[in-house]
């Protein structure tokens, strides 16, 4: 622990892991004006305050719009490489000893970007911090939900080949994208297929959309976390079975607000979920543009709810519970942990 007493300083020295984080979702208008630069690709914002300006949204779609015409200046794998290691610097910088990174490989090979210049630029900054700063990091594959399955399914198998170059990053497959209309059982039989080929699985569910997303996710789509989640408190039963499977839901306190998912912070329902016994973690989804990396989550929500620090404690220890490292890793750190929190 650093000798740091603020409430910020205790979060920071809280080793944690961040489960849920789009890696587009990192750039910062100031690296998109430069990588738009550097590839000669032009903009319809004038400034860096004019594009920041417009972050102001009213659903996910509205977000989406813009986040996938961000995600375009992205080009090379010095591209990729820079924005994965302004991430991993940042996150490390909140005390993160683990990242598992989602990226949407749709976004950038429906623009001719190879599959191997996405991995090869993350990796390349993935295994520099860990090997320099011991940071670990794994690689959700995610699919984008308001595509068609076949697409998905010839995105799985266009990076397949890449799995052995990247096997001690690349570990799962997660769904994002536009919720609803776009339910589970859309993907049943490609999250079968990566199943079969031992890929952890996770999916965005109960966003935007209903219980019964989360409800479809975790039987037809058999994930083993859910991404967001939230919506699983307007249904009791599958609240209860949450809370007894002790089945991990990845939220994202600021990304809810910016996205009007909630009217404002101190409705939000993840102090009631904590409390319920619930495998509650917090994440910062696409920080760039919600205001706020995931340390800043832990102390938006400590303020909003009221989070005393045994509860902050307790997320961070979810955040290593649920997570995809090694059996080996998770035990050390939730030892960690253990010890910290005795002490509280
Ligand atoms: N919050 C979110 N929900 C669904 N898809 C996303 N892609 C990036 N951020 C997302
Ligand atoms: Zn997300």
């Amino acid at each position: 622990m650093s000798n740091d007493t603020s409430l910020a300083g205790f979060i920071r020295g809280l080793p944690k892991a961040e489960l849920h984080l789009h890696i587009e979702g990192t750039l910062e208008p100031e690296l998109i004006f430069a990588l738009a630069r550097r590839n000669g690709i032009a903009l319809p914002y004038a400034s860096v305050d004019t594009l920041r300006a417009a972050y102001r949204f009213k659903d996910l779609q509205s977000f989406l719009d813009l986040y996938y015409a961000g995600a375009s200046v992205l080009v090379t794998e010095d591209d990729f490489e820079a924005m994965t290691q302004a991430y991993l610097e940042r996150a490390q910088a909140d005390g993160v000893m683990h990242a598992e990174i989602m990226f949407d490989p749709q976004t950038h090979t429906a623009r001719g970007v190879a599959m191997e210049t996405i991995f090869a630029g993350m990796a390349r900054a993935m295994r520099r911090m860990r090997e320099s700063a011991g940071l670990s990091s794994r690689l959700l594959l995610s699919f984008l939900r308001h595509l068609t399955e076949q697409e998905a399914m010839q995105t799985l198998e266009q990076a397949l080949p890449l799995r052995e170059r990247y096997d001690d990053l690349w570990v799962g497959i997660g769904l994002d994208s536009s919720e609803r209309g776009n339910p589970p059982e859309k993907f049943v039989r490609v999250f079968e297929r990566a199943r079969g080929l031992g890929f952890r699985l996770v999916a965005h569910a109960g966003e935007e959309g209903p219980a019964s997303y989360v409800r479809n996710a975790l039987d037809m789509l058999h994930v083993e976390r859910i991404d967001h989640g939230v919506a699983s408190e307007q249904d009791p039963a599958l609240m209860q079975r949450l809370v007894r499977a002790q089945i991990p839901l990845t939220v994202c306190p600021l990304s809810n607000l910016k996205l009007c998912v909630f009217p404002d912070l101190a409705q939000h329902n993840l102090a009631r979920m904590l409390r319920l016994g619930a495998m509650v973690t917090v994440n910062s989804d696409d920080p760039a543009y919600f205001g706020g990396y995931v340390g800043d989550n832990y102390l938006a929500c400590a303020h909003a709810l009221g989070l005393t620090r045994a509860e902050l404690a307790g997320l961070a220890r979810n955040s290593i519970a649920a997570s995809f490292l090694d059996d080996k890793d998770k035990q050390r750190w939730l030892h960690q942990l253990d010890a910290l929190i005795k002490e509280i």
